[in-house]
């Protein structure tokens, strides 16, 4: 009897929630046996379980009940070898980075199965005259889709494994070259290696030695091509196929008229299958598959750390071109960060320049040169009369000087109306008044604190603004007040007579951290360097992590043996470094390029900044793994980031939300971080104060909340 490779006993599988309408069986009761040194041609129509049946044999796969036994262990069984060397697995999409060149994409897989230098050159100048690949340095994105094919068959071959699974890798390929790849699939097998192919040229699986025709989850026949044709009388297998399916339907038909009557369940007789499995237990399997199969027992530990090293090598190598050869990757983990702190420093925070405000001036209007007068200072004078009372002239001139000082572009009108409209239409920001007395009402007043009514009236400028734009609005009545400010101060010291009499009686002294002025872009600063170093990492991970899976390249790794911890310790240690370089840069850009001021440890904000990008990262994992496709990832990344940015306080202090949207904000990833970071710089505060260390501990907290989710997902989908 001759020793089995592949056994599969009583197989069934099922996609879909039991009890649920997409719930349905794939694999039923199946049965298969593939012995070693042979082909198993496996056929089937479109859908009718192939690419399942093989991922259960690779063991990415499971079934929900039945056994499979693959090169004398269970696939995925420790020690197994399957996943991992022993099997090359061409899957039916690509499964291959397109940033790869063909060579890459041999040494990679070569890597992993830890192959040398020189095999693996070896082997690649002999499947790409083999397959009739085309040079070396062209890209697989740039490849026709027979072409990538044939890449990807290569890298099934480039190991000789005892066990080769190969999804339609004839498909697109012309016959010529089908021929030879049957050819060399026919040597492979002679020398002891094993193959099962799937194709949908059942034509060409007249090399092999034993097809399997799947249908409605059973194998109809699993027999050698001309014992087929024999026992089915036909010429073609085509012919064969038409007529077990003819049989199988009315089988079927049969069986579901006694199901009706006896309410059994509705499955295909057992009788009617025509099967020739040979192995169909356990202890016949153990009988014909000897324990040197089972590579436990040879392996040790050196031996399993060099292969260990030598995957995370190839992931290592294949991550970097990857992200090297990515422009917009690049782009956007290494630029954007420059670009969005230059963006935000350069636009955020200025006062705003060049804004036109319409000035009503009656007082110059009483005199023939009317608002020209203001522009011939010696028009304006302030003098002490002979009773020690101080006289003005024109002030209103001094009080436009002063609004002009301030980059305020002063346009005249002749009524206040006119000037209103001007202010309706958006052709000015805001309009002020000066009323006929005005210099001579104000000097009253200050000389005289009881006044008339009218006297009060004459001296006050009216100001009417367009409040529609807050921030510009807000910054013209600062202005305003500001002029009126060093408008008195001149105009009292110009009469020597105490320039506080007029001001407000509030004094503001030095304050106790920060400055007078305060800017808003240091205000701002620490959220947006905290948000922006969270948000390219959870970017950059997601989208690299989405388009493997996409790809089929993590699954095929998985299958050639790459652990998915492997892939990810490969991935945060790279991401680790990217995240070091965007803290450096916002770092150098902040408090070198912008001088923003930092009073605190640089080493501390250092650790916070990395600590939040290392937490984008990881909402970036968890990202990729609640996440279908990059549009349902792309929605929820923008749907979370709004309401954490809009919440953390860079916007609006916290103070004026509600008391419950407060307590939801605080525990967002940006908002005490922020605070945390203001404190470090412009506060000095270090890392035992409690404003400091409680940003690292929501950073920390989240950190592992995330990865937690990520791992009960996952753990969650296994099952
Ligand atoms: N992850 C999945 N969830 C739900 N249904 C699935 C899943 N994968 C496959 N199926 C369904 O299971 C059936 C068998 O799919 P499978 O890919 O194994 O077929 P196949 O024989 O390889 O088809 P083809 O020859 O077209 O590649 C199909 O109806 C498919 O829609």
């Amino acid at each position: 009897m001759a020793t089995p490779a592949v056994v599969v006993e009583r197989a069934s599988k099922y996609y879909g929630k039991k009890g649920g309408n997409d719930y349905k069986p794939v694999l039923q009761n199946l049965d298969m046996t593939v012995e070693r040194g042979t082909i198993y041609g496996l056929l089937g129509a479109s859908g009718c379980g192939k690419t399942t049946l093989l991922s259960c044999i690779v063991g990415r796969r499971h079934l929900d009940s039945g056994n499979i036994w693959v090169l004398g262990g269970k696939p995925g069984e420790k020690g197994s070898g399957v996943p991992g060397p022993r099997v090359g697995y061409m899957p039916q999409d690509i499964a291959l980075v397109a940033e790869f060149t063909i060579r890459d994409a041999l040494y990679y897989f070569g890597r992993i199965y830890g192959m040398s230098n020189s095999l693996l050159a070896e082997r690649y100048d002999f499947l790409c005259s083999l397959l009739e690949l085309p040079g070396g340095d062209s890209f697989i994105k740039q490849l026709s889709g027979g072409q990538q094919r044939r890449v990807s068959l290569a890298a099934a071959l480039v190991h000789e494994p005892e066990l080769l699974i190969l999804d339609e890798p004839t498909v697109g390929l012309d016959p010529m070259l089908r021929e030879k790849i049957w050819d060399y699939l026919t040597e492979l097998a002679a020398k002891g290696t094993t193959v099962i192919i799937t194709t949908h040229y059942i034509d060409e699986t007249k090399q092999a030695h034993k097809i399997g025709l799947l249908r409605d989850g059973q194998l109809l026949a699993q027999d050698s091509p001309t014992d087929i044709l024999r026992r089915f009388d036909c010429d073609t297998l085509e012919d064969a196929f038409l007529k077990m399916a003819l049989i199988q339907n009315e089988n079927s038909r049969t069986n579901r008229r006694r199901s009706t009557l006896t309410s059994s369940p509705d499955v295909i007789p057992e009788t009617s299958i025509v099967n020739d499995s040979r192995f169909q237990s356990t202890e016949d399997f153990n009988v014909v598959t000897s324990s040197r199969d089972i590579l436990t027992k040879q392996e040790n530990g050196l031996e399993l750390k060099s292969k260990r090293n030598g995957r995370l090598k190839a992931v290592f190598i294949k991550s970097i071109q990857q992200f090297s050869r990515h422009p917009g990757g690049l782009i956007f983990s290494i630029l954007f960060p420059m670009l969005q702190v230059m963006a935000f420093y350069s636009a955020v925070g200025r006062d705003p320049k060049g804004l036109h405000v319409a000035v009503v001036n009656d007082e110059a209007a009483t005199i023939p040169m009317g608002n020209e007068l203001c522009k011939t200072s010696n028009l304006t004078w302030v003098a002490m009369n002979e009773e020690q009372i101080c006289e003005y002239h024109m002030l209103s001139c001094w009080f436009v000087d002063e609004m002009e000082k301030r980059g305020i572009i002063v346009e005249y009108y002749n009524s206040t109306e006119e000037a209103k409209m001007a202010v309706a239409a958006r052709t000015t920001y805001g309009a002020v008044y000066f009323p006929t007395n005005f210099s001579s009402a104000l000097a009253l007043r200050i000389a005289d604190g009881y006044v008339e009514d009218n006297i009060v009236e004459e001296s006050t400028i009216a100001v009417w603004l367009d409040m529609t734009d807050h921030q510009i609005s807000n910054f013209l009545k600062r202005s305003v007040m500001k002029t009126y400010e060093t408008f008195t101060k001149r105009a009292m010291s110009a009469c020597g007579i105490n320039e506080d009499l007029v001001q407000l009686p509030v004094r503001m002294k030095p304050p106790i951290y920060g400055s007078l002025e305060p800017e808003m872009v240091s205000y701002m600063a620490p959220g947006v360097m905290i948000t922006i170093i969270y948000f390219l990492p959870a970017i950059v991970t997601s989208t690299l992590m989405i388009s493997d899976r996409l790809d089929g390249v993590w699954e095929r790794s998985a299958v050639a043996g790459v652990q998915p911890k492997e892939m990810l310790q490969v991935h945060i240690t790279l991401q680790s470094a990217v995240i070091v370089l965007q803290t450096l840069e916002m770092m150098v850009l902040a408090f070198v390029g912008y001088d923003l001021p930092f009073k605190g440890s640089i080493v501390t904000c250092g650790i916070l900044l990395f600590l939040q990008g290392l937490g984008g990262m990881c909402y970036g994992f968890l990202l990729s793994v609640l996440c279908s496709s990059f549009t349902v990832a792309f929605f929820v990344a923008t749907g979370s980031f709004y309401p954490m940015i809009l919440l953390c306080g860079i916007l609006w202090p916290l103070e004026g939300m509600p008391w419950a949207l407060k307590q939801v904000a605080l525990m967002l990833p940006f908002t005490l971080p922020s605070r945390s970071l203001r404190d470090l710089m412009e506060r000095g505060s270090g890392i035992t104060d409690y404003n400091v260390y409680i940003g690292f501990l929501i950073s920390i907290g989240w950190i592992v909340l995330i990865l937690t989710l990520c791992f009960l997902r996952l753990k969650y989908k296994k099952s």
